[in-house]
């Protein structure tokens, strides 16, 4: 039987038929044997967003054990690459970057995960060059989405200039050096017109955003088009119930109104002026009509192609976890 004639909560739950294994945040957490803590607090401090309260324990409970997964994936995909090399009797042939998707729905917490992932990968032993790209970087300009009518759309599959997108990761994958990602802005709430993040042949690279596991109807010319995550070695889903990451962003939009906000460049400045009652009522807007639409339409029905998923609880906190079965 395959995975697509099962319920999402067969397919999530930790029975026989689910395609993952299942564990608490504690079990979990022992997985992680003697990897070092290799973080500090106060760089833990640094490394989260805005109202993400992760700290040094739940590095130690979830983290780090996803690094020593990482780990086992990176250098099983290292070892086979030897094995090809000999097999195609191809001495110079040079290994690509491990590429690896964190996805899931705005407010979730991906960029803390994604950074934080990026210090532990980056102090491994082996001390593999790590970068990170996010995907609001390949969002179309305001200015076109206004032209296109999408401004209300922003995070919808079309809002995204994918062609870029697929050309940025086939350069990645295919070893060239010196790749450009395009970079983003919350300030102005746009594209950073002409500002590029330069990449040059990481070992690993981290690709961050809610639409990194959304697969395309395919075109009708019979043309073939890759997804996303067919350039991915390795995919993790950041999981919580909508009410949850509902309460984080109008809690997050609140404090971005009492510090970000207020900065006249910023695209929301405007609701730094307005009583809290009334820009809690637009933060609530933006999440029902833009965000939590997204969220069931396009994002949650990405969650079963994951090969993790990190299912947060109250305050943040991962309370269990799901690995694919190999
Ligand atoms: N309007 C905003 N102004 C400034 N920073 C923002 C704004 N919206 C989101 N951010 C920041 O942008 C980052 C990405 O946020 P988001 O896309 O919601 O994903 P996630 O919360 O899953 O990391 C976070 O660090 C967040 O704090
Ligand atoms: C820029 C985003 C789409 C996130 O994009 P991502 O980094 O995941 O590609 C999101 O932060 C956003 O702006 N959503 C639109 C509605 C809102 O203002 O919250």
């Amino acid at each position: 039987m395959t995975t697509d004639g099962l319920s999402l909560a067969d397919q999530l739950s930790g029975g026989d038929l689910s395609p993952y294994r299942h564990f608490t945040a504690e079990r979990w957490a022992e997985f992680r044997a003697d990897t070092p803590l290799t973080l500090s607090a106060d760089e833990v401090e640094r490394l989260r967003s805005l109202n993400d309260p992760v700290d040094l324990e739940e590095v130690r409970r979830i983290y780090l054990s996803v690094s020593r997964l990482l780990s086992a994936h990176v250098e099983s995909s290292q070892a086979l690459f030897q094995q090809r090399k000999h097999f195609l009797n191809f001495p110079e042939a040079i290994k690509t970057p491990f590429i690896i998707g964190i996805a899931g729905s705005v407010a979730v917490g991906k960029s803390t995960t994604a950074r934080v992932l990026k210090e532990l990968l980056a102090r491994w032993p082996s001390s593999p060059k790590v970068a990170l790209v996010t995907t609001d970087g390949f969002l179309l300009p305001n200015a076109e989405l206004r032209k296109r009518g999408l401004m209300e759309r922003k995070g919808f599959p079309e809002s995204y200039d994918v062609a870029t997108i697929l050309k940025f990761l086939s350069a990645i994958k295919a070893g060239e050096g010196k790749v450009s990602a395009p970079l983003y802005s919350h300030l102005t709430y746009d594209v950073r017109q002409g500002e590029y993040l330069t990449i040059d042949r990481p070992d690993i690279l981290i690709f961050e955003g809610i639409n990194v596991l959304q697969v395309r109807d395919l075109p009708e010319d019979g043309r073939t088009i890759p997804f996303v995550s067919d350039f991915f070695d390795f995919s993790i889903y950041i999981d919580a119930d909508e009410t949850m990451i509902h309460d984080w962003y109008v809690q997050r939009f609140m404090r971005l109104r009492e510090t970000a906000f207020r900065n006249p460049q910023s695209f929301f400045h405007r609701y730094s002026q307005l009583s809290a009652d009334a820009a809690r009522a637009i933060a609530e807007g933006l999440w029902a009509n833009i965000n939590l639409k997204n969220l069931r339409e396009n994002i949650l029905p990405t969650r079963p192609r994951a090969d993790l998923i990190l299912r947060k609880g109250s305050n943040h906190l991962v309370e269990s976890v799901l690995l694919r079965k190999l």
